[in-house]
């Protein structure tokens, strides 16, 4: 029986599920939940809020999540203080009467000794985070003596399998089957999968340690979980919090990319490109909690949900299908944020050393894009000194005192063929993904998606320069 049949097991599995997740997000704060909408899985984009009955209007609030149900670096160091009183950082970590009461059967008092005051303010939100989710929910279970606070909102996340439409997974998991994927990618997807790549093989070195100690400790106990196990588990909980972290101030963290927070039952919502009609986040920063950043709600934006059935969706930015299938893997059949990276394209047709040197010198080399509206002037500037002998006048270019029409007709016929080249490349792409074979076909179609989105880019400049 697929997964997705109604009445399958799953199903009833997955409503135990719910029920438990609503149950303890009730409990344990303000929670509240639109008797409007209804939650439902779909093969297209999994989980998702749908509009049951009646309207949702703008500013009308679908639902509010408490801030001790969020999971982030403050909600996690305050859940670690429970075990290692040790830990200090003002005004979140537990006070003396929260401590739990030792427990010699619950390991968390053992294990999280290591995690030191210096060594948690060391880490990023995202190496905390998977630091503390692998114990609480990977871990601890292997002990059946304690259950972790945030079980119920384990149990709701997407499976590994789920996740594997990210192009990164490819190359750090141990799954063969889409490797080959990898090479047919876009340029601008290789490069995003790379960095996401490095970034959680530095992730991984930074928290490694603490992992080994853990692997250490067991060795005293009747648990037996290797490192390359709990690698993979690490994997699987990067790419979790990564598809659904929201942005929220983080007092203690600095950096950016710490400003995020994991929220129950928000992380239902998929995405839509248009960012201003479909539904935003709000954080009230009055409702904190005893610990947390404040209560998370979602609002209605400017397109009312009236029809049954309707998919209740949020932005997640201004996102190219690129982008979206590193981040979040998945694509959007039409998604008016795509864009191509030419870089590699037209660095290769510019190989005089004297144009590359101007270039670089007025800092015009690579990061050139092609957008369903816009041929980047970084672009234009490129193909002006390719076509123009006089830099001088390219320079004027560069500075805005003339117009790309100033290299006409010289500069079209060149976009025109570089365009033309560009489409016979991504054919011959698609036409090498149709023939693979033993490949994933929903990531396969991820990729021809996004190349058909280039085509659509193309076809239009193509257009209006005949
Ligand atoms: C924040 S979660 C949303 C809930 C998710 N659908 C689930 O089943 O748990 C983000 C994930 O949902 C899926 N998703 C979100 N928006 C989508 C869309 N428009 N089309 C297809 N999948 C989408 C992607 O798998 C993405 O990684």
């Amino acid at each position: 029986m697929s997964p997705f049949e109604p009445g399958g097991q799953h199903q009833s599995n997955w409503n135990v599920k719910l029920q438990n997740l609503e149950k303890w997000l009730k409990t344990n704060g303000d929670f509240t939940l639109s008797d409007r909408v209804i939650l439902q899985d779909t093969q297209k984009s999994g989980r998702g809020l749908y509009l049951k009955t009646g309207k949702i209007s703008r500013n009308e609030v679908l639902m509010t999540i408490p801030s001790e149900c969020q999971l982030n670096f403050h909600t996690a160091v305050y859940h670690i203080s429970q075990f290692n009183p040790k830990l200090s950082f003002d005004g979140v970590t537990c006070q003396d009467s929260t401590i739990a009461p030792s427990d010699e059967v619950d390991p968390r008092f053992q294990m999280y000794e290591i995690l030191s005051n210096e060594l948690v303010h060391s880490l990023s939100s995202f190496q905390l985070l998977c630091v503390y989710i692998l114990f609480e929910w990977k871990i601890l279970p292997h002990w059946n003596t304690a259950q972790s606070f945030w079980k119920p909102f384990f149990d709701v996340f997407p499976t590994l399998n789920e996740l594997e439409a990210i192009p990164a997974l490819w190359m750090l998991g141990t799954e063969e089957t889409n490797q080959p994927l990898f090479e047919c990618l876009p340029m601008a997807s290789r490069v995003h999968a790379e960095r996401i790549a490095a970034q959680v093989r530095n992730d991984w070195s930074v928290i490694e340690p603490i992992v080994k100690q853990w692997c250490n400790a067991f060795e005293d106990s009747n648990v037996s979980l290797t490192l390359a196990t709990l690698y993979m588990h690490f994997l699987h909980i990067y790419f979790v919090v990564n598809s659904r972290c929201l942005y929220i101030q983080i007092p203690l963290k600095d950096s950016i990319h710490d400003n995020f927070t994991l929220v129950p039952y928000v992380d239902f919502l998929n995405h839509n490109a248009d960012s201003e009609i479909y539904c935003s986040p709000q954080i009230n920063r009055m409702k904190k909690g005893k610990y947390g950043l404040g209560a998370f709600s979602i609002v209605g934006g400017s397109h009312q949900y009236s029809q049954p059935g309707e998919e209740i969706l949020l932005s997640y930015g201004a996102h190219s299908n690129d982008f979206l299938l590193n981040e979040y893997g998945f694509v959007l059949a039409e998604n008016k944020w795509n864009y191509i990276d030419v870089s590699a394209h037209c660095e290769s047709i510019i190989k005089e050393l004297p144009i590359q040197d101007f270039l670089r010198k007025h800092d015009f080399w690579g990061e050139y894009t092609i957008s369903g509206s816009d041929i980047s002037y970084r672009l234009l500037v490129a193909i002006a000194a390719k076509v123009c002998p006089d830099l001088k006048k390219v320079e004027k270019f560069m500075l805005g005192y003339l117009t790309e029409a100033s290299f006409d007709p010289a500069m079209k016929i060149l976009l025109k063929s570089f365009m033309l080249d560009l489409a016979q490349q991504i054919k011959a792409r698609i036409e090498t993904i149709k023939k693979m074979a033993n490949v994933d076909q929903l990531c396969a179609n991820n990729i021809l998606n996004i190349y058909q989105g280039y085509q659509m880019i193309l076809q239009r400049h193509m257009a209006e320069m005949t």
